[in-house]
C-alpha cells in the first residue's frame, strides 16, 4: 500500500476511536480592528541600551488570533556593530521624513489579484492600466493585432500581464507578474496571480508579497460556482490570502455582461460569498464588492458607455478605482532588521545577478552587504529598482529588484532570505507552530508527510509530533499528545523538515518566530495538493 494511503487509512481509524479527540468549544474569534501596531524599538546609537518589549498582536489577523498568539517572551534583537548601528540611524531618519513627505501625497500599497482560474484577472489588470494610463495606445495595438493573429483575440488585455510565449500560448498565467499604477491617493503595486491550481505556489508566493487582495469571480452561469464549490480556487485563494495576513480584500465580480447586468446575479454572488468571507477570517469592515466588466472596462474607472448604462440603472456605488484609492496603507516595519525573501532570480543586462522580493521589514541601501541564507555567502547590494527606478534605498513593504555583485549566483535560490550581516535570520530544520486546521477530510497523524510553504519556498516536512490540541478562543490547551487532529482544530505541533528526494539531509530554512517577525513567522502546510494548514512559528528548535 501507498504510504499516502496508509497513512490515509491510519488517520481514519484513529479518528474513528472519538475519545482520542478533544473537540474544541466555541466558534473562531472573529477579527476586531486593532489600535496598536507592532512596533520593534528602532535600533540605538551605540551604547543606548535596547529597549526590551513584548510584541504586541495584531487582532484584525482573524486567522491566527485565533491562535491566542500573546506572548511573553521579549522581541529578540540582536546586537549590532556601533558603526554601523549609527549609519542606519542617520539612514532611518532620512527614511522616516521621506516617507512622511511622500504618503501625505500617496500611500504605497501592494495589491494580489487572486481567483479561479479565467474569472479574468490578467484582463482586468491590463484595461485597468490602460484607464489609468499606465499602458500606452501602442501597446495596446501591439497587443490586439498580435493576439488576434495568434487567435487569441479575447486575451488581448491580459497579454499585457502575460508576458512570457507559454502563458501566450496556453491562455493562462503561470507566473505572478508585477506592474505599478496610481489611483489619485495610492500608490499600488500589482501582482497578478495565476489561476490554475497547479501553480498554486507562484499565488502563494504572490500573495506574501501584497497587502491587500483584489478577488475576481466570473459572474457567469455556473462559472462563480465551479471557482466557489470544494477544490475551486476562488474558495482556496481567500483562504490562502488570508492565512498570509491579507486582511483587506476587493470582490470583483466581473463578466456581468455575459449576464445582461443582472443585478439578481451580483447579489447572489454577493451573497453567497459574504458568509463564507466571514468564516475565512475576513472583516465585513474591510471587504468590499463592486460589479465589474474588465472586457468593456465597465466600473473600472468609470461607467461609461452602453454597459455602463445598464450597470448604473441599479448600481451607484464605487467604482474599483475608488475601492482602491481608499484602500488602507500598511504600518511599514523600518525599524525592524532587513528581511528580503528571494521570489525570483534572472540575469540582467549590467553587471550582477538580479533578484526581486518584497522587503518585509527594515531598510536596504545601495552598498550594503546583505548575508543569503541559507548558506554562508554574503553580496553586496549594486542597484536597487523600485518600479523600474533606480532609488538609493528603499523600505519595509517595497517590491524591489536588486542586483547584487560579489556573489556566486549559484549561491542565490528562490526562497533565500537576504538580511544583514550583522542580524541574521536562524535556520531550522524543526521547529514548532500553532496551526490552524482547514475543512480537510483526511486528519493528520504524527508522522504526516507535507510540503512546507514558507514564503517563496516549498520544502517537504513531517509533522513530527502533535503538541496539544488548543482553544481555538482562548488558546488554552484542550489535550496534550493528541493522537489525531481533524478539521477546523486549532493545535501546536511540531514540523520537522525532510530531506529532498536526491538527498539524505534535510536542509534548514530560515524563518523567525511569528513574536518576533510577523511576515517571517507566517506557514501554510499543503498535502497532496491541497492546502490542509495555516499557522505561526512559535520556536526554532534547530
Ligand atoms: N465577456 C467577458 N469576458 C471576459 C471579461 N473579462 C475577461 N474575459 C475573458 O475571460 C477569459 C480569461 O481571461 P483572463 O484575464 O486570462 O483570466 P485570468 O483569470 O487572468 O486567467 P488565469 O490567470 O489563467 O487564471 C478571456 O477570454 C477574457 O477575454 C469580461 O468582462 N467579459
Amino acid at each position: 500500500m501507498p504510504p499516502a494511503a496508509r497513512e490515509r487509512e491510519k488517520a481514519q481509524k484513529l479518528l474513528a476511536q472519538k475519545s482520542a479527540i478533544a473537540t474544541p468549544k466555541g466558534g473562531s474569534k472573529r477579527a476586531t480592528p486593532a489600535q496598536t501596531p507592532t512596533r520593534i524599538p528602532a535600533t540605538p546609537k551605540a551604547g543606548t541600551p535596547i529597549p526590551r518589549q513584548a510584541p504586541v498582536i495584531d487582532q484584525r489577523e482573524l486567522d491566527l488570533s485565533a491562535l491566542n498568539l500573546v506572548s511573553n517572551e521579549p522581541a529578540k534583537v540582536d546586537e549590532v556593530v556601533p558603526k554601523e548601528a549609527f549609519a542606519k540611524e542617520k539612514l532611518l531618519e532620512e527614511v522616516r521624513s521621506t516617507l512622511a513627505v511622500q504618503e501625505k501625497d500617496k500611500k504605497a500599497l501592494s495589491i494580489v489579484v487572486i481567483g479561479h482560474v479565467d474569472a479574468g484577472k490578467s484582463t482586468l489588470m491590463g484595461r485597468l492600466l490602460y484607464e489609468l494610463g499606465r499602458m500606452d495606445e501602442r501597446t495596446k495595438t501591439a497587443n490586439e493585432r498580435n493576439s488576434s493573429k495568434a487567435g487569441k483575440s479575447s486575451f488581448s488585455w491580459a497579454w499585457g500581464l502575460d508576458g512570457t510565449t507559454e502563458e501566450r500560448e496556453r491562455g493562462i498565467t503561470m507566473d505572478i507578474a508585477q506592474q505599478a499604477f496610481s489611483t489619485p491617493h495610492r500608490a499600488i503595486t500589482v501582482l497578478d496571480a495565476p489561476g490554475h491550481k497547479e501553480f498554486i505556489p507562484n499565488m502563494i508566493s504572490g500573495a506574501a508579497q501584497a497587502d491587500c487582495a483584489i478577488l475576481v469571480v466570473d459572474a457567469a452561469p455556473n462559472e462563480f460556482e465551479a471557482g466557489f464549490e470544494r477544490g475551486g480556487q476562488s474558495r482556496e485563494h481567500l483562504i490562502l490570502a488570508r492565512s498570509l495576513g491579507i486582511a483587506q480584500i476587493i470582490i470583483a465580480v466581473n463578466k456581468l455582461d455575459q449576464v445582461g447586468w443582472d443585478s439578481a446575479r451580483y447579489e447572489e454572488i454577493c451573497g453567497l460569498l459574504r458568509p463564507f468571507l466571514v468564516q475565512s477570517g475576513y472583516h465585513p469592515s474591510k471587504t468590499k464588492f463592486v460589479p465589474v466588466g474588465a472586457m468593456q472596462g465597465v466600473n473600472l474607472a468609470v461607467r461609461e458607455g452602453e454597459d455602463g448604462k445598464m450597470l448604473s440603472t441599479w448600481y451607484s456605488g464605487p467604482t474599483l478605482v475608488d475601492l482602491l484609492d481608499a484602500l488602507d496603507a500598511p504600518t511599514r516595519d523600518i525599524a525592524s532588521p532587513m528581511r528580503i525573501p528571494i521570489s525570483n532570480i534572472f540575469k540582467g543586462q549590467g553587471s550582477g545577478t538580479y533578484v526581486t522580493g518584497r522587503l518585509l521589514s527594515g531598510v536596504v541601501q545601495v552598498g550594503e552587504r546583505v548575508r543569503i541564507l541559507p548558506g554562508d555567502e554574503t553580496g553586496v547590494v549594486k542597484v536597487i529598482e523600485v518600479e523600474d527606478e533606480s532609488v538609493p534605498w528603499a523600505a519595509a513593504g517595497t517590491n524591489l529588484t536588486l542586483s547584487l555583485v560579489s556573489v556566486d549566483p549559484i549561491q542565490l535560490n528562490i526562497g533565500s532570505i537576504l538580511c544583514p550581516p550583522t542580524n541574521v535570520v536562524p535556520l531550522a530544520v524543526s521547529f514548532t507552530a500553532r496551526i490552524i486546521i482547514f475543512n480537510i477530510q483526511v486528519p493528520i497523524i504524527t508522522g504526516a508527510v507535507v510540503e512546507l510553504f514558507h514564503h517563496s519556498q516549498d520544502v517537504p516536512a513531517s509533522i513530527s509530533k502533535l503538541i496539544a490540541t488548543l482553544d481555538r478562543s482562548s488558546g488554552k490547551v484542550l489535550k496534550t499528545n493528541p493522537r489525531v487532529l481533524a478539521k477546523s482544530t486549532s493545535a501546536e505541533v511540531q514540523i520537522t523538515l525532510r530531506p529532498p528526494n536526491n538527498s539524505t539531509v534535510a536542509r534548514p530554512i530560515a524563518l523567525e518566530p511569528y513574536a518576533v517577525n510577523k511576515a517571517m513567522g507566517r506557514i501554510l502546510i499543503r498535502r497532496e495538493g491541497e492546502t490542509i494548514a495555516a499557522g505561526v512559528v512559535m520556536t526554532i528548535l534547530g
